[in-house]
């Protein structure tokens, strides 16, 4: 095995495979590395069998990542290899002896929906109130015992004296009954379920002891109480345990992280080796420079020297936009420009924001640039099922013979008309060859039950009062009939699960969609605002191809790096996130993600931020983020003109800013007239639309729509395609 691509201590980390190693160093010091060629050594040089392993990594995609990363080095022997996150590595313990503990195997697993639609019914079943007892909060209190491994008789125990506490209990004990009853359990059982099968059950215990003789732990510093546990427990018998992790990207306090998780490792496993590695290897001087200089502003940490060979590199470039849609623009543009100037692929650059939120501006705008993309622990706005649902609505109104929409929207929300009627009304309309909807017209012919039959008229007047609606309404308003007249809304309304809210929020942002679509498009009928979403949803769901901009939040893109990071969305109340700005140490794990931010970056740091932002159609207006602030000034270059980086913090209060900066306008215009190619529709400012009849470098001819063929400059005048 081939160790001299390592430094010294990278080197000493990975020949130390026996007994504890506690691995703490700075990001894009090689952490990751070191686990990777860890076992590829052991596996190489030591002839440890894969299955012996365990490594452990926080997210999926990092999971992947090292298992490609070992499997290159390797081969396919890494397959045989326990590389999972916390969560799998439980479910696979689980799924063995689950039965242990009186679930069966074929358990099923809770999200947040789920958990909430039980935690109601629990509430209610208990008569307590639920406006003292709010669903989520005692949801939040179940998660933060499980993940201190607090069972709901303990939980009762120590909080027999606090009458709000020991309710909460109450509902704790029902809500583990009825997850048993169901066979199932929630994300956080995962865990505690795993540990409590290893502690009951010497077998098993000691079956695990014996299989994972290395284990080796990534992103330490995240782990909770449970976790820990978990890994002390498994590491017991062989005690070669490995873990890595920086205390600087600890940003899930939040979700019961535990720094002293470290300090106790020292404790417990008293003849660890501690490493330390200094030199960074993934970014710039610059980057690493503002990296150092805003986690230097947190109080509690210890002090850490990163340093690199590397150059100065570029500065880190800011952009203030006037809002969410210019961001995205600006944004857009710069990632087609690199690829098209520098030849930059998609896959090099990531967006990172601070909530998923922000994401659908994002999307819009690299859509329109006709740049692929994929968003990470998120799905796609017009892959979400209320989109979905509702795009299906306005085709039925606007089409009726879509049979395709009209069953996905029939029985949605749930109306009675189940899956044994739309067979029969599909039979129907087989032989009498028509759309479904016409057959539903013919209800006496379809052999279903009077009530069913009187809900299938019920349906038919519904949906044709909402087509009369089409040509009397805009857009937006036959939409806001849509959700208003169908019930969906109200039915989401029901059940006030988190899910249920962001789905409400996502239907209000389709608002915004149509709003924006009346605003720029000459034709503004329902066909037109048809067409455009389905060229874009289109797009959406493009092929396998695998160069595409990452989009994801800053907690997800965690252990990752990428040649080119836009840093999104840097407003006071965004990032930092609005409950931070009140608050010490939610302020100092905002922070913490800054820097795990920034160091995601290897060449080129983009910083952008927006004096108006509208996420959920409200409109907000907000400052520069403190965190542009604390960077070091000589490392910046504002995009904007008459903003020189040490006037950009005194303008944090102007708001709304007077004019687009020069050159970003070139930038546009450079691309934009790429685009302005013979037959391309576009938009004069003065002489309305038209079509590129002919081109001639920068001089092409436009047959206006109703002012005749001119002759336009595109040096001077900017013209939009449409
Ligand atoms: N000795 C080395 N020689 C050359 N490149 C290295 C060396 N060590 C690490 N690298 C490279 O530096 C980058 C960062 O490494 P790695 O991802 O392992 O850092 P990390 O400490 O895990 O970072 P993070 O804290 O962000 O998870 C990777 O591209 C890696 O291949
Ligand atoms: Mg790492």
């Amino acid at each position: 095995m081939d160790l001299s691509t390592l430094n010294d201590m990278q080197r000493k980390a990975v020949l130390k495979t026996d007994g504890a190693l506690l691995l703490l160093a700075g990001a894009g010091s090689g952490k990751t590395r070191v686990l990777t060629y860890r076992i590829a050594h052991l596996i190489n040089d030591l002839e440890v069998h894969p299955s012996n392993i365990l490594a452990i990594t926080f997210t999926n995609k990092a999971a992947n990542e090292m298992r490609e990363r070992v499997e290159g080095i390797i081969g396919s022997d890494a397959q045989n290899m326990w590389i999972s996150t916390f969560h799998s590595c439980c479910v696979r313990i689980l799924r063995k002896d689950i039965d242990k503990i009186g679930y069966t195997r074929s358990f099923v697993i809770y999200d947040r929906s789920d958990q909430m639609t039980l935690m109601k019914d629990c509430i209610k079943e208990l008569n307590i109130n639920d406006k003292m007892y709010e669903p989520k909060t005692v949801l939040g209190h179940i998660s933060d015992a499980k993940d201190k491994m607090i069972n709901s008789k303990r939980f009762k125990e120590i909080h027999q004296n606090d009458f709000r506490m020991s309710n909460i209990a109450k509902v704790y004990s029902l809500y583990q009954e009825r997850l048993m009853r169901n066979n199932a359990l929630d994300f956080d059982d995962l865990i505690m379920k795993a540990i409590e099968i290893l502690e009951n059950n010497e077998g098993v215990l000691d079956f695990y002891q014996r299989k994972f003789r290395y284990i080796m732990v990534d992103e330490y510093q995240d782990t909770n109480r449970a976790q820990y546990k978990l890994v002390n427990m498994l590491a017991k018998r062989h005690g070669n345990l490995c873990v890595v992790g920086d205390d600087d990207q600890s940003i899930y306090g939040w979700r019961g992280a535990d720094i002293k998780n470290i300090l106790e490792f020292e404790k417990d496993y008293e003849d660890a080796l501690v490493v330390k590695l200094e030199q960074n290897y993934r970014s710039t001087q610059t980057i690493l420079d503002a990296a150092n200089k805003v986690i230097a502003n947190n109080i509690t940490r210890k002090d850490k020297k990163l340093w690199t060979e590397s150059d100065l590199g570029d500065r880190i470039r800011t952009f203030k936009s006037r809002d969410e849609r210019e961001e995205g623009d600006f944004i857009a543009h710069s990632i087609k420009k690199m690829n098209n100037d520098k030849g930059i692929e998609y896959r090099d650059c990531a967006i990172l924001y601070r909530t998923n939120a922000q994401s659908r501006a994002l999307e819009e705008a690299l859509i329109k640039q006709n740049i692929k993309y994929k968003i990470f622990g998120g799905i796609k706005f017009y892959e979400r099922k209320e989109i979905k649902d509702l795009i299906a609505y306005l085709r039925i109104i606007q089409n009726p013979v879509d049979d395709i929409s009209l069953k996905r929207i029939i029985n949605v929300p749930k109306r009675g008309i189940g899956l044994r009627t739309l067979e029969k009304i599909e039979d129907v309309s087989l032989i009498k060859k028509e759309s479904m909807y016409l057959s539903l017209y013919d209800a006496e012919n379809i052999d279903v039950s009077t009530r069913v039959k009187s809900k299938l008229r019920e349906f038919t007047t519904l949906i044709s009062a909402l087509s009369a609606m089409k040509d009397v309404y805009c857009v937006t308003k036959l939409i806001e009939k849509v959700l208003e007249n169908t019930g969906y809304i109200k039915e989401l309304e029901k059940d006030d699960s988190i899910e249920n809210q962001t789905r409400i929020e996502n239907l209000k942002e389709f608002l915004s969609v149509a709003v924006e679509f009346e605003k720029t498009s000459e034709e503004k009928d329902l066909e037109t605002f048809l067409a455009t979403i389905s060229l874009i949803s289109d797009m959406d769901s493009s092929d396998e191809d695998d160069d595409y901009v990452s989009l994801m939040t800053l907690h997800s893109a965690k252990g990752l790096e990428f040649p080119v990071v836009f840093l999104a969305g840097l407003e006071e109340g965004v990032f930092p996130i609005s409950r931070a700005l009140t608050d010490e140490i939610e302020l100092e794990e905002e922070r913490r993600l800054c820097y795990v931010g920034i160091t995601r970056a290897m060449k080129t740091l983009y910083m952008t931020y927006a004096s108006s932002r509208t996420i959920y159609g409200k409109t907000n207006y907000s400052r520069i983020s403190r965190f542009i602030g604390e960077l070091p000034k000589d490392c910046l270059k504002s995009l904007n003109k008459n903003e020189p980086e040490s006037k950009i913090l005194k303008k944090q209060n102007s708001i709304v800013e007077k004019y687009k900066q020069r050159h970003m306008e070139k930038d546009t215009k450079d691309i934009d007239n790429k685009e302005v190619v013979l037959g391309a529709k576009v938009k004069h400012p003065a002489f309305g639309t038209g079509t590129v009849v002919a081109k001639n470098g920068s001089t092409v001819s436009i047959a206006f729509d109703n002012k005749g063929i001119k002759s336009i400059n595109l040096e001077y005048v900017k013209l939009n395609v449409i």
